[in-house]
């Protein structure tokens, strides 16, 4: 399933002395089967962004297509259940809304809430466990006896019993330390590859942007600065810089080495400058001599 936004803007408390834009002129596509990631400062619009690619948020000036659902500025779409059912979405430290007694009925929770028999769900949760690598002997303990990163596991899985199409995720990894890190990042990776679904995530992650997405964007003072393949954004890695953001080690090794050379280079130029400068000087006396 494709989303697309077709210039939209979105301000919060519109017509009222608190109204504040947060996004304009936003066209983007997230294609299906992709692996997308949105990178920008605080406060540039990723969190509104995403609020819009399953329908939270309406715009207030533009469109967004969700599949074959069109979300129009001042026209309420009254039936968003089928887009919150393909495009799951997963907010900030998503271990804070668990709050059944049991992991499994967390998990449940979502394909009970949209009509599916309790064994069809407990088979789905069974299922979306297993995805995030949760054993099944934590189906029957309390969400709240887990580590941080296993709750986490937990939310996630609530929303992939689902079985969305696309998955929405803001900072996934949030509080997370490296190991955790790099396992929620592999395991939203092999989700992609396996599952065909697309995964849109925001991430603070330069490192992760580039290893995992197949497209990025960058958003800057709530509209897309700009947007492409990894190799695009990071192959002018100066802009990004100077926009205050990272780029990955990689990149910043290669910037080191690409300022050494230049040095070097400079210094050779100079030699060579002096060189002909003397050959000059030498042959000028030569002429003069004679
Ligand atoms: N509920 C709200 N009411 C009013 N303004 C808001 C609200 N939520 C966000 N904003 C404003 O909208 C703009 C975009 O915020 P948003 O949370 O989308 O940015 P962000 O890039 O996700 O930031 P962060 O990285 O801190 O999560 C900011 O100026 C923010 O202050």
């Amino acid at each position: 399933m494709e989303i697309s936004t077709r210039n939209l803007e979105f301000k919060y408390h519109v017509n009222t002395p608190f109204e504040r834009l947060a996004l304009y002129d936003i066209n983007v596509t997230i294609p299906p089967n992709s692996y997308t990631a949105i990178i920008g400062h605080t406060g540039s619009g990723k969190s509104t962004l995403l609020q819009h690619l399953n329908g939270l948020l309406q715009p207030t000036v533009g469109e967004v297509h969700i599949g074959d659902v069109t979300i129009k500025a001042g026209i309420k779409e009254k039936n968003l259940r089928p887009v919150r059912k393909k495009v799951g979405i997963v907010f900030q430290f998503p271990e804070h809304q668990l709050f059944e007694e049991t992991v499994e009925k967390d998990i449940c929770f979502g394909p009970l809430n949209f009509g599916t028999p309790l064994e069809k769900a407990r088979k789905k949760a069974k299922k979306a466990a297993q995805q995030v690598g949760l054993s099944e002997d934590l189906m029957d303990k309390s969400p709240f006896e887990l580590s941080g990163g296993q709750m986490r596991r937990v939310a996630i899985a609530g929303v992939l019993a689902m079985e969305p199409e696309v998955l929405v995720l803001d900072e996934p990894t949030a509080g997370l330390d490296p190991r955790g890190r790099m396992e929620i990042m592999e395991m939203f990776a092999n989700l992609q590859r396996e599952q065909k679904i697309s995964v849109v995530l925001v991430t603070h992650s330069m490192e992760d942007a580039s290893k995992y997405a197949d497209h990025i964007i960058v958003m800057h003072k709530g509209t897309v600065y700009k947007k492409g393949t990894p190799k695009d954004i990071f192959s002018s890695p100066k802009e990004l810089i100077e926009l205050g953001l990272d780029v990955p080690e990689s990149i910043r090794f290669q910037l080191k080495l690409e300022e050494k050379l230049q040095q070097s280079i400079g210094k050779v130029t100079l030699s060579i400058d002096e060189l002909a400068r003397q050959i000059s000087v030498y042959l000028k006396r030569g002429s003069t001599s004679q």
